[in-house]
Order: structure tokens, then C-alpha cells, then sequence
């Protein structure tokens, strides 16, 4: 899950984007990067690393210009190294930079259209870059010397007939301005925010709300499915929805794990989506265990802590901080292979034995995925003394790939795939595992805006709503799996492109 933010303001705009970045950046610790527009000049600067590792005074200084967009990398797609970090920059037409939040599903056809008949050359395996080029090959087709908002609209209306996938994007036009668009069905999120000032006001578009709110501009309104928004250097704001469009089908993991908890995606405050994924999964407790014998109810930080709270309000048991996070240690689940994963998990976490000792506890979590964190983390609640070590996960059993922005390519290396609860509970080595049900998952997020009549639940359902081959998904697996990158890493080639 990539961090996207673009901004067109009165005065040098670096600063506030490198600002914007690093509150995103809980959506991408791989890479990331900055360009501006300066004139007709495009600024780049891009690396490997967190936001205050790839900027220094002297990369800042030379990021001139009033308008520009960042982006921090979480890889879904080819190559995990700085080659491929964001945005991609392509000189024809006009000279654009793009940034991109998603995953692209049918690169390997478009790569080949793009070689074959618009005689474009890729330089990378990102499906960012296969973006980046259909669009710019659209907007070359449209042709005009004078570009006006409504080629950039059609440029991307013709980007959603040819890309298939979840995309939200930002580019930045030299000469011109800041488009953003969001894919048909809106799976990745995108807001729109302004900032009024003396000399006019200001646009800044983003992944979460949470950016806008950091960089003082008030949150307007969340992009639709399948729009564009351009907004020009003189500062004007354009929109189009596209013909194109679909129901609005956001990505719910967006609201279990992703988004900052003070983040608002179409209108659901992610919060309160998190206390009331606590509040229906003590419901389910009570109503599948109402004699429990839980005595404390203990999170696994940090997402988990939103919905533990209710959680444990609502069976009247006490709320511990069992485990300690070491605050300079990132986000584990994003993290590129499992052997990294695996002892992020215990550099991270430290338990406090007393809260564990002599006690039925239940540790609760977001999500359960690869079993990474749950199965360190039973095994320390053991260690700690705990007599009883229950197990509750927010969301349901992640049983199916993502292909829409979120790196669990391989079904196969998810914990529940292909296993009962039963089976997983006793692979975590947990006494009991209980989950959400998919419906009150739902209706948690949903509760929040009753117009989102529907979400992207395919990691927990296997309904992909773009529709999916199976040969996409065998080939992601082949490609993206654990097993792959270590292959490639050791220097065996890749067999084909993700
Ligand atoms: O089953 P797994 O494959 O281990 O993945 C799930 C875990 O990973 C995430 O935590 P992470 O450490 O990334 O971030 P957090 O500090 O925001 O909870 C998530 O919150 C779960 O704890
Ligand atoms: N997580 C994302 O949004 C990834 C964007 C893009 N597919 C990449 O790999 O760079
Ligand atoms: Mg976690």
C-alpha cells in the first residue's frame, strides 16, 4: 500500500510534501520520492529507505517549485529496489512525473500493447511505469500543443478502459499542473483538500485524510470512483467523473490495517470503525462463550489497540498493555521477506510478564495473515506465564491473494489458507482462536457512510470485483511469493513480470 500526496500551492511546496510524506509513510518504508515543477523543469528525487533517509538539505534545496507531488513505496509489483521507486518520470509528452497507489492486473498484456503498438519503451517492471506510460501515449494521441482539463479527463478516461487493476494516482504535468484519478471502482483510497490563503487558495490531493489535516488544509471531499481531478497552475480546480465509473467498492483492509486511525476514507472515520470492529467481536465471544473465563484482554500493538479497548469494555474485563512496542522499529507486515518479518516481530515487541502471569489472557489483533506475529506473540504470552492464551483477530481469515495493492501474492503462504479455524488454531499453538465474521466486518465499516453500499473484501471472500484469471493469480504467485524473492535474490532470474 503505497502513500501518494500532491499539492499546488502559492510558494515553494517541498517542505510540506516532504512533511506529508512522513505521515504516510506508515503506507510505504521501502523508497520514496519527490518532484516538483519549476517552470517547465521537473525536480526528481527518489531512493531506497524512509522519507528522512532519502531527503537531506540537499536534496530539499533542489526540489524547487510551488507545485509537486511524493509518493512512499510499499512494493506489489516488480523489483523491491531503488530502481523502481516513485514517481516514474517520462519526458513525452509534456514531461511527467506519477506517482501510484495499487496494482495493476493485467501489465503483462499492456506492456506488450506498449511495446508493439504505441512504441513505448518500459525501463523497469513496475506496473507504475506501464501506468505512467498509458497515459502519457493517451494524452500523445489527443495531440494538442495547448492542453486543456478536459484532454487530461479523456487521456484518463482511456486509461480506465485499458488498465485493469486498482490504481489511485497522482501526476504532475510540466507546464500545466496536478492531475489525480481514481480507478472505476474506487478500491484505493484518494481526498481532495484546500487551504485558503492570501494570495488564493491552495489544493492538496492524498492518500488519507490524515495529511491534509498534518499540512493545515481542510478536508473537501473524497475523490469518486473513477474520477479525475486536475487542478492548474493558476490554481483552478477541474473535475470529471468518468463515464467508466462503477458502484464505489473501497478497499476494507484500508480500514483494518492500512489507514491511520485518524484518517476519514469516504467518510468513515477509520477510529470508529475500529472501536466497532471490537464492539461485534465481543458480541460474537459472548454469544459463542458466554461463560468465558478471560480475565484480561491484552493487544497487540499497535493497530489492534482500537478495537481492544471496546472489546474488552464490553465483556467487563481489564484492558492490559502487555506488550511493549519499541517505537524505532517500523511496521512489520510491510516489510519485503519473511525472514525479515519473523525477527522484526520480537525486536519489536517485549511482554510484560507480570501482566501475563497465572491469567487466561486473550491478545487481540487486526488480522491475522501470514501468522507471523501471532505465532511469536502466543508463544511469549506462554514464556510470560500466561496459563490460558486465547487469540482474537478483528477481521476474518485471510484465505486469498491480494492483487490490489497489498503484497500477499501467494494464497499458499497465508495461514489460513486451505486450513480450518481449528486447523489454525492449533498451527498458532493458541487455546482459542476466534475471528470477526466477514458481515460484521461489514457492517463495522459500513455503519460509518451507508452510501458505501459495498466493499473490496477479496483477501477474505476470493470476490475480486474487477474479475481475475487464474492465471494471474498463478502467475503472481510464481513471481511475488516469499520463495521467489529469495530465488531472485540468490540471483536466480525472475521467470516472468508481476
Ligand atoms: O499475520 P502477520 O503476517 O504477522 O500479519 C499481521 C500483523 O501485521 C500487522 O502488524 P505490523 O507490525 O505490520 O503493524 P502495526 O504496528 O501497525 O500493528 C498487523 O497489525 C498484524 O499485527
Ligand atoms: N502498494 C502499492 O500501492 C504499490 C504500487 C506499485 N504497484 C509498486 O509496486 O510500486
Ligand atoms: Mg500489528
Amino acid at each position: 500500500m503505497c502513500g501518494i500526496i500532491g499539492i499546488v500551492a502559492q510558494n515553494n511546496v517541498a517542505a510540506d510534501l516532504y512533511e506529508g510524506l512522513t505521515v504516510l509513510q506508515h503506507r510505504g518504508q521501502d523508497a520514496a520520492g519527490i518532484a516538483t515543477l519549476d517552470g517547465h523543469r521537473v525536480n526528481l528525487h527518489k531512493g531506497s529507505g524512509l522519507v528522512r533517509d532519502v531527503f537531506g538539505p540537499t536534496e530539499m534545496q533542489a526540489l524547487t517549485g510551488r507545485v509537486g507531488m511524493g509518493h512512499v513505496r510499499y512494493p506489489t509489483a516488480g523489483l523491491d529496489d531503488s530502481s523502481e521507486a516513485q514517481p516514474f518520470y517520462v519526458n513525452s509528452p509534456y514531461g511527467i512525473a506519477l506517482g501510484h497507489n495499487g496494482n495493476l492486473i493485467n501489465t503483462r498484456e499492456l506492456t506488450q500493447e506498449l511495446f508493439d503498438s504505441d512504441r513505448r519503451h518500459l525501463n523497469t517492471r513496475s506496473d507504475s511505469e506501464v501506468l505512467l506510460n498509458v497515459l502519457a501515449h493517451e494524452l500523445q494521441e489527443l495531440g494538442p500543443a495547448s492542453l486543456r482539463p478536459e484532454h487530461l479527463f479523456a487521456a484518463v478516461d482511456a486509461v480506465h478502459r485499458r488498465c485493469s487493476g486498482a490504481y489511485s494516482a497522482i501526476a504532475v504535468v510540466s507546464g500545466h499542473g496536478v492531475l489525480c484519478f481514481r480507478d472505476p471502482w474506487g478500491i484505493r483510497p484518494a481526498v481532495l483538500g484546500v487551504r485558503e490563503t492570501p494570495a488564493g487558495p491552495e489544493y492538496a490531493v492524498a492518500s488519507e485524510s490524515v495529511a491534509l489535516d498534518v499540512l493545515g488544509f481542510e478536508l473537501m471531499r473524497d475523490l469518486r470512483a473513477g474520477e479525475a481531478i486536475f487542478i492548474s497552475l493558476d490554481g483552478q480546480l477541474h473535475t470529471h467523473d468518468s463515464p467508466l465509473a462503477r458502484e464505489l467498492t473501497p478497499c476494507i483492509f484500508e480500514h483494518v490495517y492500512f489507514s491511520r486511525p485518524d484518517s476519514l476514507l469516504d467518510d468513515i472515520s477509520v477510529y470508529k470503525a475500529r472501536l466497532r470492529m471490537g464492539q461485534t467481536l465481543a458480541r460474537k465471544i459472548l454469544r459463542e462463550r458466554p461463560d468465558h473465563d478471560i480475565e484480561v484482554v491484552i493487544p497487540v500493538p499497535d493497530t489492534s489497540r482500537t478495537s481492544a479497548l471496546p472489546l474488552a469494555y464490553d465483556l467487563d474485563v481489564k484492558y492490559r498493555e502487555g506488550f511493549i512496542k519499541n517505537r524505532y522499529i517500523g511496521r512489520t507486515f510491510i516489510m519485503p521477506g519473511q525472514a525479515e518479518r519473523r525477527k522484526s516481530v520480537r525486536q519489536k515487541l517485549n511482554a510484560i510478564d507480570l501482566e501475563f502471569r497465572g491469567k487466561n489472557v486473550l491478545i487481540v489483533d487486526d488480522s491475522v495473515v501470514r501468522g507471523t506475529t501471532s505465532r511469536q506473540i502466543i508463544q511469549m504470552a506462554r514464556d510470560a506465564g500466561a496459563r490460558r492464551v486465547y487469540f482474537a483477530s478483528a477481521s476474518p481469515p485471510v484465505r486469498h491473494a491480494n492483487i490490489y495493492g497489498i503484497d500477499m501474492p501467494a494464497a499458499s503462504e497465508l495461514i489460513a489458507c486451505g486450513r480450518t479455524e481449528k486447523e489454525i488454531e492449533q498451527e498458532l499453538g493458541a487455546d482459542w482462536l476466534i475471528y470477526q465474521d466477514l458481515p460484521d466486518l461489514i457492517e463495522a465499516c459500513r455503519e460509518g457512510n451507508a452510501q458505501v453500499s459495498q466493499f473490496d473484501t477479496s483477501c477474505f471472500s476470493g470476490d475480486y470485483v474487477t474479475g481475475v484469471s487464474p492465471e494471474y493469480l498463478e502467475q503472481l504467485q510464481q513471481v511475488r511469493s516469499d520463495q521467489a524473492r529469495t530465488r531472485r535474490r540468490e540471483g536466480v532470474p525472475a521467470r516472468a513480470t508481476g
